[in-house]
């Protein structure tokens, strides 16, 4: 597998090599005299050192340095900058400090901005990538590209984008966004298009790695590792404890609708949030957050959606290298505390599932079932750091996307009184008593799974996609794409696009059914979950989840929205969604 990391090292962009240019242009006194001066090399050192960042990546300079004597050296790093001389050939020309700076930053001005401009015209008229439709102040600059992903609204602009230019649009210098089935196979099928370190491999540097890793070969390790705990024996295996907890949310809203005569509002994105963190929990680390018990956010669902801000944050500093380096430590302060806060109450709690290891916790917790692999190979597979950085992130993973989930489905539901009739119709004349919906019988209910498909059609919980890159010259969607271009398919564009779906603003759930409305629809566009050999890897659970969660929330209440609800669409995301209230009335069936 051709590594990234390498070929990353291996580019130099046209402003790096200007400035090396910069530098280099006193080299040639530097080789020639052999009567190099001290005060010479202090302002060659200097100018170097002036942009360290420059000096890293310099090895020829570095180089060149290492050739002076010792005791230079000592003397050199005394000077300062209004100390230094010049001598060439014997001549000696006196720096006068911040003149002579000021010469410098003109000169390094004047060609940065030569430089950027033609970088502008290249990526514009000369680019591999200038065929591809797309406006063209993103194809010039990623500041674009940027600017909308830090607004919110980047879904939007996607979709307005696709809308005018097209199903392939070209939305950076080396990106292009995709919104066609056949693009679904030509990239997440093909093992040539890998995960990018500006995406998804920022953790390699940082061990431990998970199941998230870009490296492929750490990927299958942990993935064949975690399967175990994802078959349909495993999620039959946890039929009871989300059958209680769905229990328990419904059993909590009871008691309010009682306590309130007959009614009671609750916020099912508060209650989803709850829910899915304490499934994840539990499965993760033994445990819940007692978040539906209490009725009340643990702080870990609080700082869920400033996690989605803080990957896109990253996302978008990593693209400009080397500034990056600086950029992150810019980073809010309160975001790098709650980061903190996250990793230590994380490693707190894995501690105390993995001492609990004694076999009697079943095989089928994400834990167990890691353990269970190991044993199997008869050796550490997955050392004790890898199963808790993978615990980490499966409390995200699971959570934040089903609850999202709900939340888009019950939001276009509640818009759409005749469908909410027909699955409470369905769901009602299906069981006798709440109790009897169970994880093994729920999966019958054919209209439930198409409101539940409809829902995350229209607000899908993975909105943009993640990118990929392009190691080789590929032949995507019909259309040969460039070595080193991002690319994806960005779900909340293809599924919003009417030239995949009839009526794409309107929640049809018909339209899975086998005997749709809407014959012409591209179904094959629809892949919440992805394909290939990053595909979701909860997939089954999660859609058990949501179908406990409906079915019992439909059955044993009547639901109202309290409020005039709009498109779920219309809220920022941040690779998550900043998801707004969803206070609904409940009334007792
Ligand atoms: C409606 C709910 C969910 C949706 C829409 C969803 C969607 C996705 C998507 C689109 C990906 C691929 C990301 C990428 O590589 O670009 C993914 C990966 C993943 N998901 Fe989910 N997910 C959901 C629920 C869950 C649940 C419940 C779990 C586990 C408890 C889970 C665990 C994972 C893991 C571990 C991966 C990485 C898989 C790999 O790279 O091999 N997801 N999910």
């Amino acid at each position: 597998m051709p590594n990234q990391h390498r070929s990353r090292q291996r580019y130099r962009s046209p402003l790096e090599i200007f400035t090396y240019s910069y530098f280099l242009a006193d080299t040639p006194l530097l080789l020639t005299n052999h009567q190099l001066r001290s005060e010479y090399l202090s302002a060659i050192y200097h100018r170097t050192t002036f942009c360290f960042e420059w000096r890293r990546r310099s090895n020829f300079i570095l180089r060149c340095l290492e050739k002076i004597p010792p005791e230079a050296k000592s003397q050199i790093r005394r000077l300062s900058w209004k100390d230094q001389s010049l001598h060439t050939g014997g001549e000696s020309r006196t720096v006068k400090g911040w003149g002579e700076v000021m010469r410098h930053a003109a000169i390094l001005f004047a060609g940065i901005t030569l430089i950027i401009l033609l970088k502008l015209a290249y990526n514009i008229y000369l680019h591999p990538l200038r065929k591809y439709p797309g406006p063209k102040l993103w194809a010039a600059t990623r500041l674009a590209w940027t600017h909308s992903m830090q607004s919110g609204h980047y879904h939007l602009k996607l979709h307005e984008l696709h809308t005018k230019y097209g199903p392939v649009v070209r939305i950076a210098p080396d990106e292009l966004s995709y919104i066609q089935p056949q693009a679904w196979k030509d990239i997440y099928n093909n093992r040539n298009i890998p995960k990018n370190a500006i995406w998804a491999g920022q953790q390699e540097k940082e061990k431990p790695v998970s199941i998230v890793s870009g490296n492929e070969e750490t990927h299958l390790r942990n993935r064949r590792a975690l399967i175990g705990a994802f078959t349909e024996h495993a999620v039959n295996e946890h039929a009871g404890v989300l059958e209680d907890l769905v229990g328990l949310m419904i059993t909590r809203f009871r008691e309010r609708v009682e306590g309130g005569k007959g009614k009671a509002v609750v916020d099912l994105v508060d209650w989803t949030n709850f829910l899915t963190f304490d499934i994840s929990g539990l499965l993760s680390y033994g445990e819940t957050f007692s978040s539906v018990s209490d009725g009340r956010a643990h702080p870990w669902v609080e700082i869920s959606c400033s996690f989605g801000k803080g990957i896109a944050l990253m996302a978008s500093i990593n693209f400009f290298s080397p500034l990056d380096r600086v950029l992150k430590y810019a980073m809010p302060k309160a975001v790098m505390e709650k980061m903190q806060y996250h990793k230590e109450l994380a490693h707190e709690k894995f501690e105390q599932r993995f001492e609990a290891e004694d076999g009697s916790r079943g095989k089928q917790d994400y834990v167990g079932s890691i353990m269970a692999y190991n044993a199997e190979k008869g050796e550490v597979k997955i050392p004790k750091d890898e199963i808790e950085a993978n615990m980490a992130l499966l409390i995200f993973a699971g959570s934040e996307t089903t609850s999202t989930a709900l939340a888009a489905i019950f939001s276009q539901l509640l818009r759409a009184p005749e469908a909410l009739r027909k699955l409470q119709d369905e769901v009602r004349g299906a069981y006798k008593s709440e109790e009897e919906i169970k994880v093994a019988n729920v999966g019958k209910l054919v209209y439930l799974d198409a409101v539940i498909h409809e829902g995350i059609r229209m607000g899908p919980p993975a909105s943009i996609g993640l990118p990929r890159i392009t190691f080789h010259e590929e032949v995507i969607a019909g259309q040969v794409v460039p070595r080193g271009t991002f690319v994806s398919v960005n779900q909340y564009p293809a599924y919003r696009s009417s030239a995949n779906f009839t009526k794409p603003d309107t929640f049809v759930p018909e339209r899975f059914l086998p005997e749709t409305p809407f014959p012409s629809d591209t179904m094959e566009a629809y892949e919440p979950f992805l394909i290939g050999r990053h595909k979701c890897i909860g997939q089954r659970l999660a859609m058990t989840i949501m179908r406990l969660t409906l079915a019992k929330l439909v059955f044993a209440f009547d639901l109202k929205s309290t409020e005039t609800l709009r498109d779920f669409g219309e809220q920022n995301t941040y690779i998550f969604w900043e998801k707004r209230p969803l206070k609904v009335e409940l009334t007792q069936n």
